[in-house]
């Protein structure tokens, strides 16, 4: 059997790529059970990304990179013009997935266009590339996480406790984790930090996921009620803030999941840093600002139960949107691989993806 990974792995990684398909680790039924979701077709991955088996921005980026690769596979096209044509219909299969991380259309966009770009390939030729392409965005996935964990490091008191909301860790990305990635760099580096984990409401990543991933690389983490953030940020046991995003506008507004607004406006309100951990692939620069960004609603269900059990009374409705947008004046900073962004972000945010000095 022979098996895609990247160079350097982390030690913690959401899924298995072997030329008999895609192993997604099931991350609805963590921490209970650790199994695996078998994708042999596009249309399997779209479902598992759908349902949450893979879930996290960076990691449905990639997902639906290697699901493409699945469904280009089994295109059987005989000529340049029917593969391009049949991985565009696939494409556009795979991102009707979930609406809000922009890293899912950023990623399908980058394969197509890849494969546009080989003008003399044919089919089997095509499918290498697109191997080997969805591979290096799964790659510099990791290597951004890592990047971002450098720089972001920095930003965290040389001991104290933080707060972080959902799962913005190596089951979210590539590997080693964006907010998640930031907080292991900090401690790797010797800062003495501890994790408050939000349990995060409706679907509990932060309760399930966050807590299971931290516990296993051996830091300190606390799993809180969502509702909790506030009062302990209050009484001084809260001394920094750092989140995940799904897509960040042009202006600096930042979607991610659901609660996050409120917590950022309890930081400012209690004088904390509230850090945003995003690699650029996250940033959607066509957004001017928070407003365009579409924010999936999920199903009734999920608010409805908890546990596996309802929770509510028969006949009550429930509303479940499974994102936010926080406005750009209550970041603190963006910590990128490309570098850390400060306000104003309007201007900062193109000059530091772009690799220009930003305005301080
Ligand atoms: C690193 S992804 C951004 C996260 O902070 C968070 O919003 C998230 O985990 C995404 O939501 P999810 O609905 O679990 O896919």
């Amino acid at each position: 059997m022979k098996v895609f990974q990247p160079r350097n792995p982390d030690l913690l990684c959401a899924w298995r790529w072997t030329d008999r398909g895609l192993y997604l680790l099931d991350q609805r039924k963590l921490p209970a059970r650790e199994v695996y979701v078998h994708c042999r077709t596009w249309q399997e991955v779209r479902r598992a990304i759908k349902d949450m088996v893979v879930r996290g921005a960076p990691a449905i980026g990639i997902t639906a990179a290697i699901g493409l690769v699945l469904g280009a596979e089994r295109l059987r096209a005989r000529t340049r013009r029917a593969f391009l044509s049949g991985l565009k219909r696939i494409a556009q299969g795979l991102a009707k997935a979930r609406p809000t991380a922009v890293n899912l259309f950023w990623a399908l966009e980058r394969m197509v266009k890849r494969a546009e770009a080989e003008a003399a390939a044919g089919p089997q030729e095509l499918l290498e590339i697109l191997r080997a392409e969805a591979l290096s965005l799964w790659e510099e996935d990791l290597e951004a996480c890592r990047r971002m964990g450098a720089l972001g490091a920095g930003l965290l008191p040389e001991e104290g406790t933080v707060l972080t909301h959902c799962n913005a860790g190596a089951l979210a990305t590539g590997g080693y984790g964006t907010a998640l990635g930031v907080i292991r760099a900090a401690v790797e580096a010797g800062k003495r930090l501890s994790v408050l984990a939000d349990e995060t409401r409706p679907y509990l990543q932060g309760a399930r996921l966050t807590a299971w991933e931290l516990h296993k690389v051996g830091i300190p983490v606390t799993v809180i009620p969502d509702a909790a953030a506030g009062f302990l940020m209050a009484r001084g046991r809260v001394q920094a803030v750092i989140v995940g995003a799904d897509r960040i506008a042009a202006n600096g507004d930042v979607a991610n999941k659901i609660g996050t607004y409120s917590l950022a406006v309890l930081a400012r309100e209690n004088g904390i840093p509230f850090y945003v951990a995003a690699p650029s692939s996250t940033f959607d620069l066509t957004c001017f600002s928070g407003e365009g960004i579409p924010i999936e609603e999920r199903a009734a269900e999920e608010v409805h139960l908890c546990a596996g059990r309802r929770i509510t009374p028969r006949g009550v409705s429930a509303l479940n949107p499974a994102f936010d947008v926080t406005p750009a004046p209550y970041v603190t900073a963006l910590i990128t691989e490309k570098g850390i962004i400060q306000p104003p972000y309007p201007e900062n945010i193109p000059r530091v993806l772009s690799g220009e000095t930003p305005t301080s």
